[in-house]
């Protein structure tokens, strides 16, 4: 089609579509921005902004000046006086790859020049954008971005924010001067403001960004002073008698007058450097004590930064890096409750599923009914899920603009949803409420088998949420093979081959649907479809027999005694050195343990009274497991490999490597991650890394499996009898 030069015409489809798309954005920066109450989040908001900035790309005609592209997006509510800035303020371009990033560098470059100039690297802080006035270093304005040349006055309410200093300190402070800098909310304080909100009847914020522009837009300046609001510095504006060259050294100076400027700023020489920074912040996001939602790369000569200028909206010397996303928002389709290996319901958060942070979420956690209400939160809401780095997922707060009233209160049930028994506090002012069914509830049941056989406890590979399911709530056969964890140690296989159970979701523990039939989907768990055992069968088996061997610190803590945790267990054992020992202790004598103490001593004594309790502990005897340490005590015995530094690396067949090392230095060896000259012995099992060849290198004595367990049972010289030859290196 002929056409002219850059005049495509405009369909009227593209047309509308654009008028509707700028219609949306519109409304959604008043909701964000004025009524600081978006209800989409942010990613969804950007989709908007880059599909009309697709459709401008395609039909330039459309990009008219007024259209929300070409403006700093923000406006200015009435409820506020507007003031105009002396110099404008911007939003900033965004870079979303590495070869965007490098295009900006490399139009700075040609635009620049010559070489010699730098980058600073600064962190995104995600909040409310303001602009501080200090004439002759008195705080005499205080407004809101706004249009970036008209902002809203809230000169009183900036004053109650601690970190902004009212008088700049020091005497060469200048005329004039324009601060630039992100008002925030710190995330942890978040949830302490929705319940103080929630209980005063009022709407809660749906994240911590729009708490602090809430915050800091409030009509009474006295409620903003109750906000725990924080500002950092991000840039200066308009400036009297203030000559300086670089934004860094602004930024010392104004450090030096009392402001709160950042603490993660860099500069850099050239690119490379920029995504060094990058990197180690994507890295390391939550280390940083406030949150951040990327990073912003300025030139840092001043006088260059002016050469390069600004589009409408942004600066052309700076760009945005932003990291992924880390809050979403969807709906809150049911809150359920679970129980856990202590009994303890705790209500969770249904949700449709969304990725965010690169995985799908369906669940979220919310600890306690309590929780439920202070975070204002309803079944039915749209509410804002945020995942940050390998936290568990969790509930900001709800989209309360959203309601249409169809909404429903969370309601804690008094009943188990496992077993049906009457939930209730266990102590008077407990806020959770727990199934007192401890034998019979197959959730506490399930719960507890799993934590015997995780990490803390025997850690048994092969065995998991699916197999502690499966054999203590199996579909087939009517009697499960665990009826409690007196049972682990029996298990044959031929008890194990007949067992139907669920598919599980390994993350939640609850059934799988199959999309097509929308059914549960049901597998027979531990037999192949001709009914042989799966190599998986037989493998948890060996390893569950291999765990008869485990210290007795991570048998008790696997025991689930309330208030004993792994550090109450080890005290126990090193104390007591057996189960028997501890069962016949009075209270008195477990209480005066170091690092027991009188509520886990009472707690050991109600669990040993229990009958069912030392059923468990006789079916275990009986099947063979250790149940007391071996040799004498820490402090008193002979600690045959004292004085020995041992490495281990690879996998060995009969213990893991926590097993390993406890085993070690129970007999008084040391155990380190790395090889020198100063190593007694490096045990290898297989597939070991470089350390292996470290030991060859320095003539260290290597011992394998086998050798390893003459260490463990007759002491350093058999093992040297036994080591593998050290082979000549071939370099040196
Ligand atoms: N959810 C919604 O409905 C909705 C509506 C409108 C806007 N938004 C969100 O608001 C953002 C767009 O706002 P924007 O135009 O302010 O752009 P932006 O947030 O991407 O970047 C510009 C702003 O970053 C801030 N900033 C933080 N740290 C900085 C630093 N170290 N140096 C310089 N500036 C720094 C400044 O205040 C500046 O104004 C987007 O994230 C968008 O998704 C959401
Ligand atoms: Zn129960």
């Amino acid at each position: 089609m002929d056409q002219v030069a850059g005049q495509s015409p405009v369909p009227p489809k593209a047309r509308d579509e654009h008028g509707h798309l700028a219609d949306q954005i519109e409304e959604h920066r008043f909701r964000y921005y004025v009524k600081d109450a978006p209800v989409v989040s942010d990613a969804e908001f950007d989709k908007l902004l880059r599909s009309l900035e697709a459709l401008e790309e395609q039909y330039p005609e459309l990009r008219t000046p007024d259209s929300p592209t070409q403006k700093v997006s923000g406006a200015y509510e009435t409820e506020f006086t507007a003031v105009e800035h002396r110099e404008r303020m911007f939003s900033l371009d965004n870079a979303f790859d590495d070869l965007e990033l490098a295009a900006w560098a490399e139009r700075v470059a040609k635009d620049v020049g010559a070489p010699g100039y730098h980058f600073l690297c600064e962190l995104k802080i995600d909040g409310l954008a303001v602009n501080l006035t200090y004439e002759h270093g008195r705080l005499t304005r205080a407004a809101t971005r706004g249009t970036g040349s008209v902002g809203e006055d809230i000169t009183p309410n900036v004053r109650t924010i601690a970190d902004i200093p009212d008088r700049l300190k020091g005497d060469r402070v200048p005329a004039l001067v324009e601060i630039r800098g992100e008002i925030f909310f710190p995330m942890e304080k978040f949830d302490e403001l929705n319940a103080r909100l929630v209980e005063a009847g009022d709407k809660p914020f749906s994240n911590p960004r729009n708490a602090a522009a809430g915050s800091a837009r409030m009509k009474d300046p006295r409620v903003t002073a109750t906000r725990p609001l924080h500002m950092v510095v991000h840039g200066i504006g308009a400036r009297e008698g203030l000559d300086i060259d670089r934004l860094s050294e602004a930024y010392d100076l104004l450090r030096e007058w009392g402001l709160p400027t950042a603490k993660h700023n860099k500069v850099v020489d050239d690119l490379d450097g920029v995504r060094a920074f990058i990197a180690y912040y994507g890295e390391n996001r939550h280390s940083v004590e406030h949150e951040i939602d990327g990073v912003v790369v300025k030139l840092d000569e001043i006088r260059l930064q002016g050469r390069l200028g600004s589009t409408a909206r942004a600066p052309r010397w700076a760009i945005a890096w932003k990291f992924p996303p880390e809050e979403v928002n969807t709906k809150l389709v049911n809150i359920r409750v679970s129980v856990g290996r202590t009994g303890r319901a705790t209500p969770y958060a249904q949700v449709e599923p969304v990725t965010v942070a690169g995985s799908e979420v369906e669940f979220a956690t919310l600890h306690n009914q309590e929780v439920v209400k202070k975070k204002g939160v309803l079944i039915g809401d749209t509410v804002v899920i945020r995942k940050a780095g390998d936290v568990i997922p969790e509930i900001l707060g709800p989209v309360a603009d959203l309601r249409d009233g169809s909404e429903r209160e969370f309601v804690m049930p008094a009943e188990c949803p496992e077993c049906n028994t009457p939930l209730r506090a266990m102590k008077e002012g407990d806020k959770d409420l727990r199934c007192p069914n401890a034998r019979g509830c197959p959730a506490q049941l399930r719960g507890r088998l799993f934590y015997l056989g995780g990490r803390e406890c025997l850690d048994i590979e092969n065995f998991g949420q699916v197999a502690a399911a499966a054999l203590t709530a199996p579909l087939e056969p009517p009697e499960p093979p665990v009826v409690d964890e007196g049972d682990l140690f029996g298990l044959s296989i031929e008890q194990l081959l007949p067992i139907k159970a669920y598919v599980l979701d390994p993350d939640s523990g609850l059934p799988k649907r199959d999309p097509k039939t929308g059914e549960d989907k049901v597998v027979t768990v531990f037999a192949n479809q001709k009914g042989e055992p799966k190599k998986n069968a037989v493998a948890m088996l060996e390893n569950i027999a291999a765990a008869k061997d485990r210290p007795l610190a991570r048998f008790l803590n696997g025991l689930s005694i309330r208030h004993v945790g792994p550090v109450a267990a080890q005290a126990l054992a090193r104390e007591f050195r057996s189960i028997d020992r501890i069962d016949q202790a009075t209270e008195e004598e477990l209480a005066a343990t170091d690092g027991v103490g009188g509520i886990i001593a009472a707690s050991v004594k109600q669990w040993f009274a229990e009958d069912w309790h030392r059923e468990i502990l006789r079916k275990w005897r009986e099947a063979g497991v250790r149940t007391e340490e071996e040799g004498a005590g820490e402090d008193e015995g002979p600690r045959p490999l004292e004085g020995l530094t041992v490495v281990v690396t690879g996998t060995l067949q009969n213990h893991t490597r926590d097993g390993a090392k406890e085993a070690l230095q129970s007999r008084g060896a040391k155990v380190t991650g790395s090889v020198s000259k100063k190593t007694s012995f490096v045990v290898v099992g297989e597939n070991p890394g470089s350390k292996y060849d470290k030991a060859m290198q320095v003539k260290v004595p290597v011992l394998d499996e086998d050798g390893f367990e003459v260490l463990l049972d007759q002491g350093p010289e058999a093992a040297a009898e036994v080591a593998l030859p050290v082979e000549e290196p071939t370099t040196e």
